[in-house]
């Protein structure tokens, strides 16, 4: 997260209020992360943490976000809860934001993620896929192969300001995922942004996932694809496979993939690839005046782009045919 909204202690104070959670002792901003401003809340209680959501979530899709949170606590997940308001409601508004007040998830996320952690993610999200077929709620993904090309339309003019060329290898990209993006995945619930700064851990254990801001309905297969990308590669841009293949097993360990999931891997990684580059380069070339917000590296993904364009099968994530 980050900060983007400025709120008042008198703001934040009497915001607490409509809550039945304690007094409130303290708060600070949340550097971290580049969505939506958070603040760490202390009150006598217990501690919380309060989302004001900006830019990119549509206010109509929180109660899609909040009520999954929910529904996955009632089936055994760990993740925040969202605080009802002393009147019921989840979701408020501080400072002019849609803003709620979750409770706090113990652990840490890790930096340079093992292979154990790989595995442990990967049992976790098919844990999180079955859990969420009986969601009831629908969300699009807005960010699905449909969705970068609106984006890429907004920062294709700035593009080579970034790195030279990159108009055009996105663009080739793009029109290949276009064509040949698979559609009749299995597909339900799916967290769409599983980094590992989302995934909390106490030692080796997994502890909680948080973040759930770009859940949707899309194939459970990208998910996997999202999380080769962001687990699975190493500082120097190499990709490893043995924590891939870790990731893969723990997922299967406890969901199954089925035979076009498998194969339709290298093309979802490649999409997974694209995706987050393409954000990245939009807030790369528009981070708001005084935000406090450190935008994240766009080349990362081009690299990451390139590899799985090299690959010709699902072997090379270490799945055995
Ligand atoms: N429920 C929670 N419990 C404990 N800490 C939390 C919780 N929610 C957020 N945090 C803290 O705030 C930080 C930023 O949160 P989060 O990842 O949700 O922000 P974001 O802007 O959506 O980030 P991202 O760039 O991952 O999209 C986390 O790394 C964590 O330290
Ligand atoms: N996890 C994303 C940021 C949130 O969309 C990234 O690393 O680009």
């Amino acid at each position: 997260m980050a900060v983007y909204t400025d709120v008042s202690d008198e703001e934040l104070g009497a915001f607490i209020e409509g809550y039945d959670v304690g007094r409130l002792l303290s708060f600070k901003g949340i550097a971290e992360g580049v969505e939506n401003s958070n603040f760490l809340v202390h009150t006598d209680a217990a501690s919380f943490i309060l989302t004001l959501y900006e830019k990119r979530v549509n206010p109509n899709d929180l109660p899609y976000f909040l009520n999954l949170l929910q529904h996955l606590a009632d089936k055994g997940l760990s993740c925040p809860q969202p605080v009802a308001a002393s009147g019921g409601a989840l979701l408020g508004e501080l400072a002019g934001r849609p803003a709620a007040l979750v409770t706090f998830l113990e652990g840490m996320w890790v930096k340079r993620p093992k292979t154990v952690h790989c595995g442990e993610l990967g049992k976790a999200m098919a844990r999180l896929h079955l859990a969420g077929q009986d969601y009831a709620g629908f969300r699009k993904n807005a960010l699905d192969v449909h969705g970068w090309r609106p984006l890429f339309d907004q920062c294709s003019a700035r593009s080579n300001e970034v790195h030279e060329g990159l108009a055009d290898e996105i663009a080739a990209e793009l029109s290949h995922l276009e064509a040949s993006w698979p559609s009749d995945l299995p597909s339900g619930v799916i967290h769409a942004d599983l980094f590992p700064d989302n995934v909390f851990f106490l030692g080796q254990e997994l502890s909680g996932l948080i973040d759930f801001y770009f859940a949707c309905n899309d194939a459970f297969a990208y998910d996997i694809a999202i999380c080769l990308n962001a687990w699975c590669f190493e500082v120097d841009g190499a990709f490893n496979v043995t924590k891939a293949k870790a990731l893969l097993k723990g997922y299967a360990s406890v969901r199954p993939l089925t035979a076009d999931e498998s194969k339709a891997l290298p093309i979802l990684s490649r999409g997974a690839a694209l995706r987050f580059l393409l954000t990245r380069l939009y807030d790369w070339l528009s981070v708001p005046e005084g935000a406090m917000v450190t935008p994240k590296d766009p080349l990362e993904y081009l690299k990451k782009l390139r590899f799985h364009q090299t690959v010709k099968n699902s072997e090379a994530y270490g799945l055995v045919a």
